[in-house]
């Protein structure tokens, strides 16, 4: 992997470590998320902790996005983190980074730990070795792109073969348009449409993801929770015609 590229590019490369996914691994990944440990599956901070965006949560969790290059991962990211489009030129991912972002959660605060992986092919055995430690993973395909979607039951076949059986998983059709509300129902997968650029969906997208991982950490008998309820009942359309 090119140096020169990764400091050009929107995401530097960075090194998974076995089984402290936040924890011990080099470059910006150690320095961005101390004082987590892995228990059980669901990484809880050692001590009441703070993020690297100077928040305190409870609990913690890594979630990866994956999906064909171009399909608007990273704009996905940076509009759920900044609230920005990142217009102009597009720039392809070089290898894994990672974003932080501490949401409130019925009272508790959940920090995801947002990895944007490069979606070039030439980088799929990197971004292989951070599935094992993904609690959720958003797969995106790009709506005006028909290749991205016919490429959806691939990416699919990948996440069966090295994620966690119970990840939770939801897919993203992202650079959506239309106000019609669509469920799709050929992966059983939970499913809605997003626009980075028009922000459509991207907080619910990544608050479902949130409620979902944290119903099934705290195992609260009183709460009824299921992601794909939750999903048709708060999707909105855009109700306008621009992305
Ligand atoms: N119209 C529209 N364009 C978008 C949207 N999201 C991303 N784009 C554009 O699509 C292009 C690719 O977006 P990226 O976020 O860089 O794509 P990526 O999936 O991260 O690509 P890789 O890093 O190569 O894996 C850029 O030119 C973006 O401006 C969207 O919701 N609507």
């Amino acid at each position: 992997m090119s140096r020169k590229k990764a400091v050009k590019s929107k995401a530097a490369t960075s090194s998974p470590s076995a089984g402290s996914p936040a924890g011990k691994g080099t470059g910006k990944a150690a320095r961005s998320s101390p004082g987590i440990v892995q228990m059980n599956g669901v990484v809880h901070p050692s001590r009441p902790s703070i993020s690297n965006s100077s928040e305190f949560y409870d609990i913690a969790f890594k979630v990866m996005l994956v999906g064909d290059s171009g399909v608007g991962k990273t704009c996905l990211l940076v509009r759920f983190k900044d609230g920005a489009f990142l217009a102009g030129s597009f720039i392809s991912t070089v290898g894994i980074d990672f974003r932080n972002k501490v949401l409130n959660i019925d009272g508790v605060k959940v920090k995801l730990q947002i990895w944007d992986t490069a979606g070039q092919e030439r980088f799929r055995s990197v971004t292989h070795a951070y599935y094992r430690d993904a609690h959720a993973l958003l797969l995106l395909y790009d709506v005006t792109n028909k290749a991205s979607f016919d490429n959806i039951q691939a990416w699919l076949t990948e996440i069966h073969e090295y994620a966690q059986q119970d990840v939770v998983l939801m897919l993203l059709g992202n650079k959506a348009r239309s106000a019609i509300v669509l469920t799709l129902q050929e992966f059983g997968v939970p499913f809605m449409e997003t626009s980075a650029r028009s922000g459509l969906n991207v907080e619910l997208a990544f608050t479902a993801v949130a409620k979902e991982l944290k119903h099934r950490s705290m195992k609260d008998p009183s709460e009824k929770f299921t992601l794909h309820e939750y999903v048709s009942k708060e999707m909105k359309g855009t109700g306008c015609c621009r992305s």
